[in-house]
């Protein structure tokens, strides 16, 4: 289309770049790593909120907010929680041209700012189970590849922060805001993940274990984390002293969980189903599912475009009013070639075009952006028609990009081919003794082996295929205990 010049398998990466910015999601910021939502993405973000947050009130979680400024000290509460993440973090020096007396951080995440809080407002079993959530902005000053939605210094998301008396209560919310994570991705981005657990080496250091949803980018053949899930155990309960008296009037460290999920979620949609033509929007997280366009010709007379544009202003009515999200292009100022490009690049799934022959025969004709089918209707079809093809857009989208996510999954059962599934945009399942010395091996191997990038697990996935008894880890030869998903990542 015009708005693109690189094509996506031409380079990846510089077709990411042009599409996010022709589709009108974003525009750059004289910051680095930083972008601005424009209405089209952020109107996205929030048919995702809009789903997550009716559901985990279901679950009984309630939003609040809390401070983005936390001090030092709390930062700092436990030395090896951040150790590791210390570079990242954001900090306040001073106001106007005085020094602040001591430096202030930005949230990267807010363990730190809210626990000591909830070791306040904990002190009996009856304050359990509490169950927060904010949706806010994050900072982390990261070093990599800044990469519109997918990576960048400042994001929006909500995170997620539960205590209980018990880890068994723990252990199945985790996984019921997970199952949550995977219909945020599967039923509104029309994006296959796999669900599995993070090895010991990729999990939350601060927590006991994390569960995660991996996608797929065929573009790149890189796995991506799609959002993450942790039960923290009584780690921070620890470190926080976050205890209660409980029935039995004993004292007991709490069983906390923390999960979110951040605008990445767009950046990966736009990378599994864009094409060269630009985004390509699933109808559930479209601003715009239906655009009319009217395409009058010089020949007609002027009460025969006035009845055109009222037919038009008619359709999108009755579409609106059957809940598809239409709008009119009945600008003068544009060809319609210029149009169809403009609602290409953003993506909009459904294109209704009424022409003057139209008139004459009552029809008007629907354009697929995800298939570009086009089928000729009747104007009184025109509505049913169009909410019918919002629901097949939406599977049809899912299925196409999980046949394409299944057939660039290969299983190995050696180191034979591991670089060469990688070099071939490829992620690949193998049985695993499930050390840290050995995902440390392999990511030395392919760093050492490939110029592509270093290999990582993506997760262990809860839905195992068999393992035969004696199966012998790819890598070290020990015994497998259980099959896991590699690849390279974002
Ligand atoms: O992933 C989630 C879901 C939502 C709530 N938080 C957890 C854990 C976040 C890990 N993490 C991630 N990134 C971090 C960056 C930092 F600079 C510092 Cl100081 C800490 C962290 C950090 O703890
Ligand atoms: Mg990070």
């Amino acid at each position: 289309g015009l708005g693109l010049s690189t094509k996506r398998d031409e380079d990846f990466g510089a077709w990411y770049s042009q599409v996010v910015v022709a589709g009108d999601l974003i525009d750059y910021y004289d910051i680095s790593g930083c972008y601005i939502l424009k209405p089209w993405a952020y109107a996205q973000w929030e048919y995702l909120k809009e789903f997550f947050d009716r559901e985990i009130k279901e679950l009984e979680v309630e939003n609040c907010y809390f401070p983005m400024f936390v001090s030092a000290s709390r930062l700092e509460a436990e030395k090896d929680h951040i150790e590791d993440f210390a570079p990242e973090v954001a900090w306040v020096t001073r106001s106007g041209n005085t020094d602040l007396e001591v430096p202030i951080a930005v949230r990267p995440t807010s363990e730190t700012v809210m626990y000591p809080h909830y070791a306040q407002w904990i002190r009996s079993h009856r304050d359990l189970p509490l169950r927060l959530n904010q949706w806010c902005n994050v900072v982390r000053w990261e070093f990599k590849h800044p990469t519109p939605f997918i990576r960048s210094r400042e994001f929006l998301w909500q995170e997620g922060h539960t205590a209980y008396s018990s880890k068994a209560e723990c252990d199945v919310e985790v996984r019921q805001i997970l199952e949550l994570y995977r219909r945020v991705y599967e039923e509104y981005l029309a994006v296959p993940v796999v669900p599995g657990k993070k090895s010991e080496k990729e999990k939350f250091a601060g927590g006991d274990y994390t569960t995660t949803v991996e996608a797929y980018v065929p573009g790149s053949g890189r796995g991506v984390q799609g959002a993450t899930s942790h039960c923290l155990g009584q780690n921070f309960a620890k470190m926080f002293n976050i205890e209660y008296e409980d029935a039995k009037g004993g004292r007991s460290l709490v069983w906390q969980n923390s999960w979110g999920f951040t605008t990445r979620t767009l950046g990966v949609m736009y990378m599994v189903h864009g094409d060269d033509d630009g985004l390509v929007l699933p109808p559930k997280v479209a601003p715009v599912q239906a655009i009319v366009i009217p395409i009058p010709n010089s020949k007609l007379s002027d009460e025969a475009k006035q009845k055109m544009d009222e037919i038009a202003t008619g359709m999108c009515k009755s579409l609106k009013a059957a809940g598809v999200r239409s709008k009119l292009d009945n600008r003068d100022n544009y060809t319609p070639g210029w149009k169809y490009n403009h609602w290409e690049l953003k993506g909009v799934p459904m294109r209704v075009e009424f022409g003057a022959r139209d008139l004459e025969t009552g029809t008007c004709v629907i354009a697929r952006r995800d298939t570009r089918e086009k089928e000729t209707v009747k104007i009184e079809d025109l509505t049913k028609r169009c909410s019918e093809l919002c629901e097949q857009i939406q599977k049809d989208m899912f299925e196409r990009a999980r046949k394409i996510r299944d057939e660039n999954i290969v299983s190995l059962t050696s180191w034979d081919g591991f670089i060469e599934a990688l070099d071939a945009k490829k992620l690949i399942m193998t049985p695993w003794c499930n050390t840290k010395d050995s995902e440390e091996l392999v990511k030395k191997k392919s760093t050492a082996e490939s110029t592509g990038g270093a290999a990582k697990t993506l997760c262990i996935p809860f839905e195992q295929p068999a393992l035969e008894a004696g199966t012998k880890c790819f890598i070290t030869g020990e015994p497998a205990t259980c099959w896991v998903l590699w690849g390279r990542s974002y």
